[in-house]
């Protein structure tokens, strides 16, 4: 019979279940620290600090060493492999310092985007080969939870065809190991906000996209309670001459997740796509408070919209590790009161806050 499988036994699904859910606790969110090297490189290079294996070990160490007040807002945070290894000054291993304040670790596993030959500059992503392996050993080095990134570009004729299934279908592959691996697989298809389109295309490439990426986790009978979404939000391209309030941008986005995700998804950690701190705080607490059906808990999985304050006041020096970490708690405080629908614009001051952090073609 085609349509025949097995769900996993049932220890396999509660254990899944109750890390997605930890993950998406009230006023909880993911701080995503696992730039790969190269975008390390290009976010250290902002604060003239060279990128060396020493200089991110120091920078990662001021993350994960912040008061353990972050932990009211931060429930996992997402390492790079290197980091993962990599001791604190004092020896201490800089997993143990989040597992200490009870932030649960988790770890990129993909190995970066490819060219998709014969597409108009589309791609997907590797990393598949020996997955299970990896996702085994991450397991026991304490990760409970892993990501993978497929990049989806809107053009003129894009995204094809080509581009939709594969990258749905590599991250249905991805998340079906990383499960077999008692691995909570964080699915992250991200429509890159480049370009001159306005919301309407945005929602519904959104929209299109996130029907593939679903059908795909069904084919390969991916426990959907035991996920989580990182999508884009639905916002206009960069370039694009009209302006729409965050409303409009809650309203586009929830409604495309209301046409595409099941409601057995536990929670969408949304990425902040270059949005500056501010932006992305409001973004998220509008779409919080739109008017609109939420089955899911609707929090974030920032990367530049959390760190841009705390780079800018470390500036590499030691003596600004303090004062680097505080804009680290007060990032994490704004956008756990957004997840609730209880941040108000602007209340939270950071020395960052609205400065654009748009890289181009976030594709690397
Ligand atoms: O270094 P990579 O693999 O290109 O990843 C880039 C970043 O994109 C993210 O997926 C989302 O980050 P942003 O919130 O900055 O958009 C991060 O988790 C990751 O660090």
């Amino acid at each position: 019979m085609s349509t025949y499988f097995q769900y996993p036994t049932p220890e396999l699904q509660e254990e899944l279940k109750k890390i997605a859910q930890a993950i998406v606790a009230p006023a909880k969110g993911i701080l995503a620290a696992d730039e790969s090297t190269g975008t390390m490189g290009k976010r250290l290079q902002d604060i003239g600090v060279e990128n060396t294996e020493e200089n991110r070990r120091r920078y990662r160490q001021l993350l994960f060493s912040s008061d353990a007040v972050l932990s009211e807002n931060i429930s996992g945070v997402i390492l790079f492999h290197e980091t993962l290894y990599q001791k604190a000054d004092d020896g201490t291993p800089l997993v143990s310092l989040l597992e200490k304040k009870g932030i649960i670790p988790g770890i990129k596993v993909d190995k970066g985007v490819v060219p998709l030959f014969g597409s108009e500059d589309e791609c997907t992503t590797q990393g598949l080969d020996d997955l299970a392996q990896r996702c085994a050993q991450y397991k026991k080095d304490g990760c409970h939870f892993a990501k993978w990134r497929c990049v989806l570009k809107i053009g003129r004729n894009t995204p094809s065809y080509q581009a939709i299934q594969e990258n749905a279908n590599v991250l249905a592959r991805y998340a079906s190991i990383c499960q077999s691996q008692r691995i909570v697989p964080i699915v992250e298809p991200e429509v890159l906000p480049d370009g001159e389109h306005d919301l309407d295309r945005a929602q519904k490439v959104t929209e299109v996209v996130l029907a593939a990426v679903y059908k795909a986790l069904n084919d390969h009978h991916v426990y959907l309670e035991g996920t989580l979404l990182k999508p884009n939000m639905v916002t206009a391209g960069q370039s694009c001459k009209k302006t729409y309030t965050p409303n409009d941008v809650a309203r586009a986005t929830v409604t495309a997740l209301l046409r595409t995700v099941p409601a057995a998804v536990p929670g969408v950690t949304f990425l902040s796509g270059g949005q500056s701190e501010e932006e992305a705080s409001v973004h998220l607490n509008a779409i919080n408070a739109v008017d609109l059906k939420r089955p899911w808990v609707l929090t974030f999985s920032y990367g530049r919209a959390l760190q841009a304050s705390v780079l800018r006041a470390w500036g590499g020096k030691t003596e600004n590790i303090l004062a680097g970490q505080q804009e680290l708690i007060k990032r994490a405080k704004a956008n756990g009161l957004a997840a609730v629908g209880k941040y108000v614009a602007g209340s939270i001051p950071s020395l960052a806050a609205s400065k654009s952090n748009f890289v181009k073609s976030h594709a690397y």
